[in-house]
């Protein structure tokens, strides 16, 4: 593999002592779309954020295209889950705006460059329309697409999107993954999508990272939603399932689904 767009060391991040990842080592390939799976409170947010560097790890790295970014700009887009979003009465054009005016600071936020790449952004989402509405009166899948929209400021390299399909229905679901697919692609950008639902992405990412009790798996959907690589993850059996191109991931004696993927929809 040539540099990593994303690398791990025996990275550990952990709360008042209560570690929530554990020594975790992976590298991310340049160009690739990896669904960051996991179930609630299994570290994907805290391991954005150690991407991020807004996280300072206990101990381990971890490093973007090679490099320790610290506090300087990294060519790095962030959507955040949209539980976490502030927006009040800003219009959808403004709330873009408001993330580039963060990254520039210094600079005068409305020059027309910054307003061209506001315009560019909202474009890439096909948000025009959202521009003048304010944010409070939006859908949302309208806000998520205002959300991808500020992620794609300032041309990174990579995304990290945290639960971008969170609060859509089926259809948007499959509609958004397609939209942020297409961008990655034309772009040429490294994608990681966290989400609780792998069945939009199927067809569409290369690996999947699995998060579970402070470790992960990184693999592709093959290797990685097996009967034994899940139960060697957890520590405890899990069962994978087939079913009507379906695909099940339970806690052992089926009372409790983990996750579910449906394999019939292989083509994009
Ligand atoms: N700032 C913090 N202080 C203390 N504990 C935290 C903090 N941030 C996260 N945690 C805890 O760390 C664990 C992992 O949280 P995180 O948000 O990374 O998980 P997640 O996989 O993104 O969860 P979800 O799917 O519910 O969004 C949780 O138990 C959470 O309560």
């Amino acid at each position: 593999m040539s540099i990593p767009a994303i690398e791990a060391e025996q990275l550990s991040v952990s709360y008042g002592g209560r570690r929530v990842l554990d020594q975790v080592s992976f590298a991310i390939e340049p160009g690739s779309f990896v669904a960051v799976l996991g179930g609630n409170g299994a570290g994907k947010t805290s391991l954005f954020r150690a991407i991020l560097g807004l996280t300072i790890p206990e101990q381990g790295y971890v490093r973007v295209e090679g490099q320790n970014f610290g506090k300087g700009r990294m060519p790095v887009g962030y959507m955040p889950q949209m539980r976490r979003m502030v927006a009040g009465q800003l219009s959808g054009w403004h709330m873009v705006a408001a993330a580039l005016q963060g990254r520039t600071w210094g600079l005068p936020w409305c020059s027309a460059r910054a307003r061209a790449e506001v315009d560019a952004a909202l474009d890439a989402v096909d948000a025009r329309d959202l521009a003048m509405r304010p944010v409070m009166s939006l859908s949302g899948g309208e806000r998520q697409r205002l959300l991808l929209a500020q992620a794609l400021l300032d041309q990174p390299r990579i995304l990290l999107l945290d639960e971008p399909l969170a609060s859509l229905d089926p259809a948007r679901m499959r509609e958004t993954t397609r939209r942020i697919y297409d961008l990655a692609r034309e772009r040429r950008l490294t994608v990681l999508f966290s989400t609780h639902d792998i069945n939009p992405l199927m067809g569409f990412m290369d690996h999947v990272l699995y998060l579970a009790h402070g470790k992960v798996l990184l693999g592709s959907v093959d290797d990685v939603m097996t009967t034994p690589a899940l139960s060697a993850l957890y520590g405890a059996p899990v069962e994978v399932v087939r079913a009507d191109g379906r695909l099940f991931v339970v806690a052992d004696g089926g009372a409790d689904t983990l996750h579910c993927c449906d394999c019939a929809e292989h083509t994009r």
